[in-house]
């Protein structure tokens, strides 16, 4: 967990104006040496930045006027539908600009035909020909339709960074300029000679790099549809009871307590508890789990998930931004946000390039100029313009954020939620698996199975005594006490004074009488006398947790709970064992009964009796020893732990300090969740590495070519653009990968 200090805040920016990589990396370079910016975050595909800072100091509007200062246009992010809307509004821009621009630079493209000896016959209409025209249509291109590149350039120049329409406003006005000049002056080239015009050059270039920002664009436009949809979930209005009569009512007037009623078929419209009723829950919009989830009273209920066959009476808790969805949704978008370090050196090279590129130009204007064909001005300039062209860094740009983008919203239709972009990077580099025990290997939905009275009392009693206690508590174990009670129909007196103690037990006080149940070891701390018994033994090898209960100071008897296996817990654990991956169980249970589940499912190494305390020097001991760790838990005893992991993983909805203090959710609390995330980790990653080599041996290879000329402006423009698509078509691939 980061130590922020309470007057850190978080906020979202989005940005706009952004060309390229290297305006993010400018972005981040200038705010994060502002005073009391504590971290900043630029994401040049989603045109958003996520910075962290101290509001005492530094308001934000110094942050954002910072950032327009440097030519961009940054805005607090207001919600996700208005960045929808105008992720849309901009998408249909880009397209509408882009096809005005094709339709001027065709006739332009069609007079290319001259430049090769076998395409020489096809027929040119005699206007495409004119000078005259080709300077009207290629104006048109350059300065209206191409006018933001201009712009974009000037203000990344005005601040000594170059981005990648320095490149483009370069490369361009040297062809147009340079057609210009001959056109004027007729006398430029020899009598005869057909005068060499690129103003097809100029304007298919401007027309190629909006067709690849018109893509990116419609990229963006997806990812963010996909969190719409989520949004989508969201019902907007619930049947609440009032008094004895059931009203509809917009979302917003429900309040925590409210008890909805849900119908069949119907969506449920916040999170809670079931109340009364029984119904299968169609919960694979949130989880991926495709199977109807059983529920009844008692269990709780995710907002967004559609109710299948009963009618639920359902007691609100978490409504509108405060539920599962609203948090799952803000993960989403603060995962895509964040960057995984590969991208940092992939900005750095992005704005390394720009100026490294503008001198190779330089240089091969240069050596064509006045060595290899001394005076020709043309054949120079044009191998220059390849040069400039070819040698963009958009696809480098590029690499990084779509397979993020692709991959984490893989991730999150299989409900597996990263906090951060780096998390996605790391997982896979994990060498060692700690899992906790109960509501992680198990369901943590123990039931108890056997109770025992030692001395006067009877076990009825004792189970009544036990569950006044245990009401007050969170513990998966204490709602098997109480379960138990309420099937047995006891008359569960109230408790006062209750207090727990994590991984020890709880007290209370129960009519009057001190109640303290937990392990043996904690009994005997304060005072009590436990003697060894039998029956614990016989329960601990079977796998049952066993609980001791004093009432009043002496050992009143024993409580044994079962926990069930997660099916799905030995497949994963077994993948984990198979792919060398070190798997590690840490429990707060005792040692026998951490065995006897630990054999069932495959794992050798068992750490039992561990106070939370004691789960995170498990842990640390590993990451000394060099271990990559993982930690994986549900319950308030591993939050510490799950914090302080390589990668804290949170399974279920568990407790909300665990799901806070996690760096990845998984929302179907299945650990083969966890081989999925890991799966995903690695492609990810793999297509990230792709990309970048893609990206940059294109570059490698390509540049050498167009410095001794091999490589015409158009060609190179058409090799640029498709650079940039074979990268986002490599990282969509991703999404269909298995
Ligand atoms: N609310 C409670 N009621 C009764 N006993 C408790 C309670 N909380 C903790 N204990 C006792 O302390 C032990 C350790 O609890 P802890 O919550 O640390 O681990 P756990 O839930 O048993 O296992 P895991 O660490 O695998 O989740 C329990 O096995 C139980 O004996
Ligand atoms: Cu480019
Ligand atoms: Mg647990």
């Amino acid at each position: 967990m980061s130590n922020r200090q309470p007057t850190m805040e978080r906020q979202s920016l989005s940005i706009s104006g952004m060309t390229c990589a290297a305006c993010a990396a400018r972005i981040e370079k200038v705010v994060s040496k502002m005073e009391g910016v504590h971290e900043i975050n630029v994401n040049f595909a989603l045109g958003k930045g996520d910075v962290t800072f101290n509001h005492t100091t530094t308001p934000v509007e110094q942050i954002t006027d910072n950032i327009k200062r440097l030519g961009f246009d940054a805005r607090v992010e207001t919600n996700l539908f208005a960045k929808s809307a105008s992720t849309s509004a901009e998408c249909n821009r880009l397209r509408n600009r882009f096809l005005l621009s094709a339709c001027f630079t065709i006739p332009l493209l069609w007079t290319m035909v001259n430049h090769f000896h076998f395409t020489s016959g096809i027929w040119i209409p005699v206007l495409f020909l004119n000078p005259w025209f080709q300077f009207a249509m290629a104006t048109f291109v350059q300065f209206v339709i191409g006018g933001p590149f201009y712009t974009s350039a000037y203000r990344a120049l005005r601040h000594k960074s170059a981005n990648m329409d320095v490149l483009v406003v370069l490369g361009t006005s040297a062809a147009y300029l340079y057609s210009h000049y001959v056109v004027f002056h007729p006398n430029a080239t020899a009598i005869g000679q057909h005068p060499p015009l690129y103003f097809e050059t100029s304007a298919m270039i401007i027309t190629i790099v909006l067709l690849g920002k018109w893509l990116e664009a419609m990229a963006k436009k997806r990812t963010l549809h996909a969190l719409e949809q989520l949004h989508a979930l969201q019902a907007e209005e619930a049947d609440v009871l009032r008094g004895r009569t059931v009203v509809r009512v917009p979302l917003a007037e429900v309040l925590p307590g409210d008890t909805i009623v849900i119908k069949p078929g119907a969506k449920i419209p916040a999170d809670g508890t079931v109340i009364t009723g029984w119904s299968a829950i169609d919960e694979s919009l949130l989880t991926g789990e495709s199977q109807p989830v059983d529920k009844h009273s008692g269990d709780t209920v995710i907002g967004g998930t559609v109710n299948l066959n009963g009618t639920l009476h359902v007691k609100a808790e978490k409504i509108g931004s405060h539920s599962a969805l609203s948090h799952m949704i803000q993960l989403v978008v603060q995962a895509q946000h964040t960057k995984p370090s590969i991208q940092r050196h992939a900005d750095d090279i992005a704005e390394l390039f720009v100026p490294i590129v503008m001198s190779f130009a330089a240089i091969t204007f240069a050596a064509w100029e006045f060595v290899f064909a001394p005076g020709d001005f043309g054949e120079a300039l044009e191998h220059a313009i390849s040069v400039l062209v070819i040698a963009c860094p958009c696809a480098i740009g590029l690499a990084t954020p779509t397979s993020v983008l692709v991959g984490s919203g893989k991730a999150a239709k299989k409900g597996i939620l990263f906090k951060d972009g780096k998390h996605l990077e790391m997982l896979q580099q994990i060498d060692t698996i700690l899992l906790d025990k109960t509501g992680t290997i198990t369901e943590g939905k123990p039931k108890l199975t056997d109770y025992i009275a030692v001395g006067s009392i009877d076990e009825m009693t004792l189970l009544r005594y036990a569950a006044a206690a245990e009401v007050h508590s969170e513990h998966p174990l204490s709602r098997a006490v109480v379960a138990e009670a309420e099937a047995k129909c006891l008359a569960v007196p109230p408790a006062s004074g209750f207090q727990a103690f994590p991984g020890y037990g709880i007290r209370a006080s129960v009519e009057g009488k001190d109640v303290l149940i937990g392990t043996a070891q904690w009994l005997r701390k304060d005072g009590v006398k436990v003697h060894d018994m039998a029956e614990a033994v016989k329960f601990e090898s079977q796998g049952k947790t066993v609980l001791y209960v004093a009432i009043q100071g002496r050992l009143a008897g024993l409580l044994a709970a079962r926990d069930s296996i997660k099916v799905t817990s030995v497949q994963a654990i077994d993948t984990l064992r198979k792919w060398g991956v070190d798997v590690v169980m840490v429990t707060g249970d005792q040692e026998r009964t951490a065995l006897t589940i630990a054999q069932e499912v495959g794992i050798r190494s068992v750490h039992a009796g561990s106070l939370p305390d004691d789960k995170v020097k498990v842990l640390q001991k590993l990451q000394q020893a060099g271990r990559k760790v993982a930690m994986v838990g549900d319950g308030v005893n591993d939050a510490p732990a799950l914090a302080a992991a390589d990668i804290g993983v949170a399974i279920g909805t568990g407790a909300d300090i665990a799901v806070e203090a996690a760096d990845v959710n998984l929302v179907r609390g299945h650990l083969t969740g966890l081989t999925d995330a890991i799966r995903i980790s690695q492609k990810t990653m793999a297509n990230i590495k792709q990309n970048l080599s893609f990206a940059l041996i294109y570059n490698v290879l390509a540049i050498p070519l167009a410095v001794i000329g091999w490589l015409e402006p158009w060609m190179a423009g058409t090799a640029m653009a498709l650079s940039s698509i074979s990268v986002v078509s490599n990282a969509l691939r991703l999404q269909h990968s298995k």
